[in-house]
């Protein structure tokens, strides 16, 4: 394994981004993001990443200097035209205006369109509730998973996430696919040459696979049957059709075969409470603290305080990542 510090990995991050074409606001947005997911221990969306981005420019599917567009549909509706770049870059342009409208309107949208993600989206989310906002995001990938009956790929791994502020202490976020695991998890199983438990997905005869290969080739499977086949279909109309942009398995036509990160939208959503509840705002707040004080109280965790752990843990020691995951990264530069 090798060790680096945060500061050493960011680093890495700007020159491999640098070196492969990418103008500087994409460089330092797509490093926030793989730096972050490496901080807090969410290895399938941290640096391993960088070598999907360099590969998806190689591919020609990405626009590396892309400037993003903004318009402003409506009283609540922001608006990004990614123009084919990163979305964090869409994101960043996106953000204070969601904000400024969330405020003045109650809640407002942001759809961020023509846009190359494969970020993790609890990234997004915490930077709304640092606001003091909730936040809701959705987005779809390729067809990579089959409905819940079905054996043929059609859905993205599709994640929806969920922030809720809490004042000075850390939010509450929940960030999953609707699958049983992100594809990423199966990525990197196959990466390591590990088997994955039965469950997570069926090969390209349909039948139950522990071969990583076998069920990228094949499909994944949602979670939870139907009720996750059932959210994957919300998230591929909402975060599609609805705001004029691509479903997965359209986003799998738009690959052209070239396994880079898939081109689609975003959808996010974000609410301000002082808004819903003017001066009662601190009283319902205080509920909501109690229903956290009540989850944590009976020995359940919240999501993402695993996350914070680790991501305390590595602001102080810094990191670990494989000696090949190190190479394969270094030679990026050449
Ligand atoms: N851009 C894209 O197209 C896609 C991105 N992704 C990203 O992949 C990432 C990983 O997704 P996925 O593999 O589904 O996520 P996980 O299954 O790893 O985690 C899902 C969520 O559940 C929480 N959690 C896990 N265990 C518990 C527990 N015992 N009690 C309470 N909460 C728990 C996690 O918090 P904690 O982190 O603290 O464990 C996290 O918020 C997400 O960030 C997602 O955005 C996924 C699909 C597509
Ligand atoms: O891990 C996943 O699932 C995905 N992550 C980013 C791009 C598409 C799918």
């Amino acid at each position: 394994m090798t060790r680096l510090s945060l500061d050493e990995l960011r680093e890495l991050s700007v020159a491999i981004l640098r070196h492969n074409g990418f103008s500087e606001p994409h460089v330092q947005a797509v490093t926030d993001t793989v730096l972050a997911g490496e901080r807090d221990g969410c290895t399938s969306h941290g640096v391993w990443r960088l070598l999907g981005c360099i590969h998806t420019v190689r591919a020609g599917k990405v626009v590396p200097d892309a400037v993003p567009e903004l318009s402003e549909p409506a009283p609540a509706l922001v608006r990004v035209d990614a123009r084919g770049g990163f979305s964090q870059c869409a994101f960043d342009l996106g953000l204070p205006k969601l904000v400024e409208k969330a405020r003045s309107q109650g809640l407002a949208a942001l759809a961020i369109n023509h846009c190359v993600h494969f970020s993790a989206l609890w990234v997004e989310i915490e930077r709304i509730t640092a606001h003091g906002l909730v936040a809701l995001a959705v987005t779809p990938a390729q067809a990579y998973v089959a409905p819940a009956g079905g054996t043929r790929p059609l859905f993205g791994t599709n994640p929806i996430a969920f922030g809720w502020p809490r004042g000075a202490g850390d939010p509450y976020v929940f960030d999953f696919a609707t699958t049983v695991v992100a594809r990423g998890e199966i990525q990197l199983h196959e990466r390591e040459g590990k088997e994955i438990p039965l469950g997570w997905g069926i090969d390209a005869q349909g039948n139950p696979s522990t071969d990583p290969g076998a069920v990228l080739d094949g499909a994944m499977l949602t979670f939870g049957g139907h009720k996750g086949s059932a959210l994957a279909t919300m998230v591929e109309l909402i975060a599609g059709p609805l705001i004029g942009d691509l479903t997965s398995a359209e986003a799998s036509v738009f690959d052209e075969g070239t396994k880079s990160s898939p081109y689609h939208g975003e959808l996010l959503i974000a609410f301000d409470p002082a808004r819903f509840l003017g001066a009662d705002a601190p009283r319902h707040l205080a509920r909501a603290e109690t229903l956290f004080e009540s989850i944590v109280g009976m020995g359940a965790r919240l999501p993402s305080q695993r996350r914070f752990a680790a991501r305390r843990r590595s602001l102080a020691e810094g990191v670990e990542i494989s000696d090949s995951l190190y190479a394969d990264l270094r030679a990026l530069l050449e």
